[in-house]
């Protein structure tokens, strides 16, 4: 890394434990200065809290932490020493540094990933990023408050008027009265707009906050353990939009208008008097009435939430699987399927719909009737002398004011509580997905991991116990080159999955350079295996953008020079945008074999040590099959493992070792020579049945 911070940082979060995104310090990739104020100008471009600076000597739980050095620059420190030493960890190597006291140590924040947080519940989730801005928030309430406190002042205004201006023509007094009146009105205009303001900035950053997290744990899922549609999984993350923005308006209402609400009646009650006997009984009225009608509708807006997230799974799976669907006149089935989705859809949403309109219809007439009763009993009481007619229509504005949150807000904001609530169940299933790696389980981060592996008692079945791999022992020695044949869906490329570390096994273990691959951080990882799926989906964005895939950018030059030995570079070079051809969502754009090669073209850019290949000549023509294999053969350190899942023959010439899989078992396994001639011998009785294609199979395809 160029930058000495940047590395500081890097050697920071490695010795906390904490993965770093492949692109973490491409925001800051413009840093120029290695000094003080630079680390603050780091964190501010890549978007974490500025640093924070030690004037004591932190305490020993503390480290490790930043340190600069005036004379030495960056590095991580790990323990001041009592000789006025550090002990610190310089690019990546540890080592003592003189003079500590000279030295300034900074804290540094560094966000966890999605999927080392803990919460339970979805709702924590938005709540810890309310609570982060609990100063804005209060900001917001206290704002809200004046407001009301402004509405106050307006029914009292018109109370004076009404009582001491129109009889005796004060108009002194009124001029006074207004001038402070529309000074009042200013304040309030301010703080609304400054409210609306504070509120939407939050609202943003609170967005962004909770949907990276919610998005990321999302990806994060075990690939074993997900739920069978994209496009219903997508629906239920969308529900997060519906909570945030129920949380900003509900927490300004729960804490300042319904709470207002109250010291409207209490006001009304010090000027009319008895009067306010309306509103002490309207307004809990209305209120339960309103809890009645969230509880008719929960169900509701359960079913509906439910039905449009498999409406938008089927949309998903209509686009893309069109061409399926169209060559096979299999409209008709997704239309039907889309009809009953509306039904359904339908059956749900117009009893809320009705109900809604109930409600807003009852509580309309409940506005219109307290406010013809407080009118009718005031106009006695006035007559009575018991109030005067300012008065009263100072209760009458009041009156207004405590029926407005109720009217205006309080059913649509139960309806959205109701979709939120649902919206919220969703979202607690995405957490319950397991992740990769466990969250509570301090990951292991070898610098170097030999491309070794080992299966010890392994099992792997597919959720609702479909076929899976079953292998008691298995050793496969870095730099051996081995092929796996086997007839169709006899589990190869599950057994490819289970060894790139994507899937778990249910029991057993497997071993990495003999560490538990589960235990091995994910970055470390897929640094150390690169595995290419039979299927290699491309993503939007560019050629160059997929390429380049959770890669540092070794430049055009080196990229091109690799795609060139793979036989991409044909693609790159004809196309008038080269590199950056653009890739449309879903990796349309590319034919199978152009996607299999810009796979390959990014494997052999990472260079990993061990590699994992599921068919990769498959799509391939002849000429770019041998092409292909002459690079793997010339590329492939001697230290690096190849592991080929194939039908081909031509591959078996690659592999010195060949392995014969059937029934998700390693049937026969030894050097490709001689399981090839057991493989043309008659079959004898020791040899398990089902053992795979025969070498004339394999090369059929
Ligand atoms: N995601 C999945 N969920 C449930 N079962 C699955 C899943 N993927 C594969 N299977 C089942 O697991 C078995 C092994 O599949 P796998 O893809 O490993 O076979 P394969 O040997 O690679 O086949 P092929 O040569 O056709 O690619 C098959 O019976 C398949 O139906």
């Amino acid at each position: 890394m160029a930058n000495a911070i940047l590395s500081s940082i890097a050697d920071l979060a490695r010795l906390r434990r904490i993965d770093l995104r492949p692109e973490w310090a491409d925001a800051a990739s413009k840093l120029t200065g290695e000094d003080e104020p630079a680390l603050e100008t780091c964190c501010e471009m890549i978007g974490w809290a500025p640093p924070t600076r030690y004037s004591d000597a932190p305490r020993t739980h503390e480290f490790p932490l930043l340190v600069f050095h005036p004379d030495r620059g960056w590095a991580v420190v790990e323990r001041v020493e009592a000789d006025n030493r550090l002990q610190v960890v310089h690019n990546g190597v540890a080592t003592t540094w003189p003079d500590a006291d000279r030295a300034r140590i900074y804290d540094l924040v560094i966000p966890l990933p999605a999927s080392r947080q803990r919460f339970e519940r979805a709702i924590d989730v938005f709540k810890a990023s309310v609570l982060r801005r609990k100063q804005v928030i209060l900001l917001a309430i206290l704002a809200t408050v004046v407001v009301n406190f402004i509405a106050l002042i307006t029914s009292l205004y018109t109370m004076q008027v009404y009582d001491r201006v129109v009889p005796r023509g004060a108009f002194s007094t009124l001029w006074v009265l207004s001038v402070g009146a529309l000074t009042a009105l200013a304040f309030d205009f301010t703080l609304r707009v400054v409210r609306a303001n504070l509120l939407e900035r939050e609202a943003a950053h609170i967005d962004t906050e909770v949907s990276e997290f919610f998005f990321a744990r999302a990806i994060d899922a075990r690939l074993d353990t997900r739920p069978p549609s994209v496009g219903t999984m997508a629906g239920q993350l969308r529900g997060m939009e519906q909570v945030r923005s129920m949380i900003s308006s509900g927490i300004i209402f729960a804490f300042a208008d319904l709470p207002f609400a109250l010291l409207f009646i209490f006001v009304v009650a010090q000027i009319g008097g008895v009067i306010s006997i309306v509103l002490l009984v309207g307004f809990p009225v209305a209120l339960g009435v309103a809890l009645t009608f969230a509880k008719l509708i929960r169900k509701d807006t359960e079913r509906t939430q439910v039905s449009n997230n498999r409406k938008n799974g089927l949309l998903v799976e209509a686009m893309d699987s069109a061409e399926t669907v169209k060559a096979n006149r299999g409209q008709w089935y997704m239309m039907s399927r889309w009809g009953t989705l509306l039904d359904e859809l339908h059956a749900s949403e117009v009893p809320t719909k009705k109900l809604q309109a109930k409600a807003g219809a009852i509580f309309g007439t409940m506005q219109q009737a307290m406010y013809i009763l407080l009118i009718a009993w005031g106009s006695v009481e006035v007559f009575e002398n018991r109030l005067s007619l300012g008065g009263l229509v100072a209760c009458s504005i009041l009156a207004g004011r405590v029926n407005g949150p109720l009217i205006a807000q309080l059913p649509n904001l139960l309806v959205q509580w109701s979709y939120s609530r649902s919206a919220l169940g969703m979202l607690d299933g995405i957490l319950k997905f397991p992740t990769e790696r466990a969250a509570n389980v301090d990951l292991l981060r070898p610098t170097r991991l030999a491309p070794q592996l080992t299966f010890r008692d392994v099992e792997f079945v597919y959720p609702g116990g479909r076929a899976g791999v079953n292998i008691p022992k298995l050793t496969i020695e870095a730099g051996e080159r081995i092929a796996i044949v086997g007839g169709v869906g006899s589990g190869k490329s599950t057994l490819l999955k289970l060894m790139s570390g994507l899937y778990p096994p249910q029991s057993g273990q497997i071993l990495i350079d003999r560490l538990d691959m589960t235990q091995v951080a994910e970055d470390t990882l897929r640094t150390h295996v690169g595995y290419l799926p039979q299927d290699y989906r491309l993503v939007n964005g560019s050629l160059r953008d997929n390429l380049l895939l959770g890669l540092p950018d070794p430049g055009d030059d080196r990229i091109m020079e690799v795609a060139q030995e793979t036989g991409l570079a044909n693609l790159i070079t004809q196309h008038p945008r080269g590199l950056d051809l653009p890739i449309a969502e879903g990796g349309r754009g590319l034919s199978g074999g152009q996607r299999t090669l810009t796979g390959l073209t990014r494997l052999l850019l990472a260079q990993p040590k061990l590699l994992l290949l599921d068919e990769p000549t498959s799509n391939l023509d002849v000429d770019t099959e041998s092409l292909v294999l002459r690079t793997l053969t010339k590329r492939l350190s001697p230290e690096t493992t190849l592991i080929i899942v194939t039908h081909k023959l031509q591959l078996v010439g690659l592999v010195n070792r060949l392995m014969i899989f059937a029934n998700g078992q390693v049937a026969i396994d030894g050097p490709a020579a001689e399981v090839l001639k057991r493989m043309q011998r008659p079959k004898t009785v020791q040899e398990p049945a089902g053992t795979g294609p025969k070498p004339a199979e394999m090369g059929a395809n």
